[in-house]
């Protein structure tokens, strides 16, 4: 639907692009032209993705843990000797695990927070100061998740995804003036290498979402890839400080004490 030559000649930085929601950002932008840099942690399956998406375009990839901002500017650095500018950056790694709050550990709520809400501002901030605000454009898309009615039997990512989404909107207003864009795009429960982290009873928890989802379904990788494509094309121009939800109206429907229920 969109033209095939939407993103010639920009560059755009997918975290966590070595598997399920990243890697099928990072292509859709491979197949419509851009030239893609993904980061992990783990570098075999990095080097590994990079080959396979190298398939659709120019695909660098480089280990990186966004936790760690040397590791961010070193990852900046290669971006500026590889192409010389950064259009388009989808800050997509992030992650949690299913537990009840009390039982949350200082290491476990910290790693958390440091992934998602203290590594989306590192790279946003590195990547600003070395490309966007230089060059007086730039467009970021943070994958968050639903978190609109709280994310009880989740609370370290509900904490981090909401200060995620205000950050978001604090960036949009003071970034405005160097032309960049800031949005979030909030999955709900999609069929991604994510969710095969998730055990028993959490497994047998997707299947009563899925029935309970008005569109009787889990969403696809295409269908967040799709909405991260809108937002990075200038057919959302006026557009920033948002959240696109891509969850079949979970946000709004659905029992969310599901899945402390199931742990109690
Ligand atoms: C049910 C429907 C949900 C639908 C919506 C959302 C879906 C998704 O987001 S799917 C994507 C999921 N993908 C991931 O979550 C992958 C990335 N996740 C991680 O890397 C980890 O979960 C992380 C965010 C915690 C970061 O890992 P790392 O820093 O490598 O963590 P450590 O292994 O060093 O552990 C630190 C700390 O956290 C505790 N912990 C980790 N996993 C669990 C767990 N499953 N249960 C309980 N606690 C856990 C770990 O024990 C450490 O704490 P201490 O033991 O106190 O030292
Ligand atoms: N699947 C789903 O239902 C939903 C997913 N989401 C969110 O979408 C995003 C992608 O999820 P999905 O593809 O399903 O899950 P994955 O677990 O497959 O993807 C997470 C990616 O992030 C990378 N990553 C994690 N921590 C770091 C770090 N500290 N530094 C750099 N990279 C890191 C991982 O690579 P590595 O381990 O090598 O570092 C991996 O490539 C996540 O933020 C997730 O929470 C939101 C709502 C629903």
């Amino acid at each position: 639907m969109y033209a095939p030559n939407l993103f010639q000649d920009k560059v755009a930085l997918v975290t966590g692009g070595r598997s399920g929601i990243g890697y099928g950002i990072a292509e859709a932008l491979l197949k419509l032209g851009a030239k893609v840099i993904i980061c992990a942690r783990k570098a075999a399956p990095l080097a590994e993705a990079a080959a396979a998406l190298s398939e659709h375009g120019t695909c660098v990839q480089r280990p990186c843990d966004i936790r760690k901002s040397e590791e961010v500017e070193a990852l900046a650095d290669l971006i500026e000797s590889e192409f010389g500018r950064l259009d388009i950056l989808v800050n997509n790694a992030g992650g949690q695990f299913p537990s009840l709050a009390r039982h949350i550990s200082d290491n476990g709520w910290n790693a958390v927070i440091n992934t998602n809400v203290n590594g989306t501002f590192y790279v946003s901030r590195i990547m600003a100061n070395r490309f966007f605000v230089p060059q007086k454009s730039g467009n970021i898309i943070n994958i968050v998740v639903n978190h609109l009615r709280g994310f009880p039997g989740m609370a370290h990512t509900g904490a981090a995804r909401a200060a995620v989404e205000n950050l978001t909107k604090t960036l949009a207003q003071e970034w405005a003036v160097y032309n960049i864009r800031l949005n979030c795009v909030a999955p709900g429960t999609i069929i991604s290498s994510g969710l095969d982290t998730y055990a028993e009873p959490v497994k047998a928890l997707l299947d009563k979402m899925k029935e309970e989802n008005l569109m009787q379904r889990h969403g696809t990788i295409e269908d967040v890839a799709n909405a991260v494509l809108f937002l990075a094309s200038p057919l959302s121009a006026y557009t920033s400080g948002t959240t696109l939800y891509v969850d079949g109206m979970d946000h709004l429907h659905g029992d969310r004490m599901r899945m402390v229920n199931m742990f109690r």
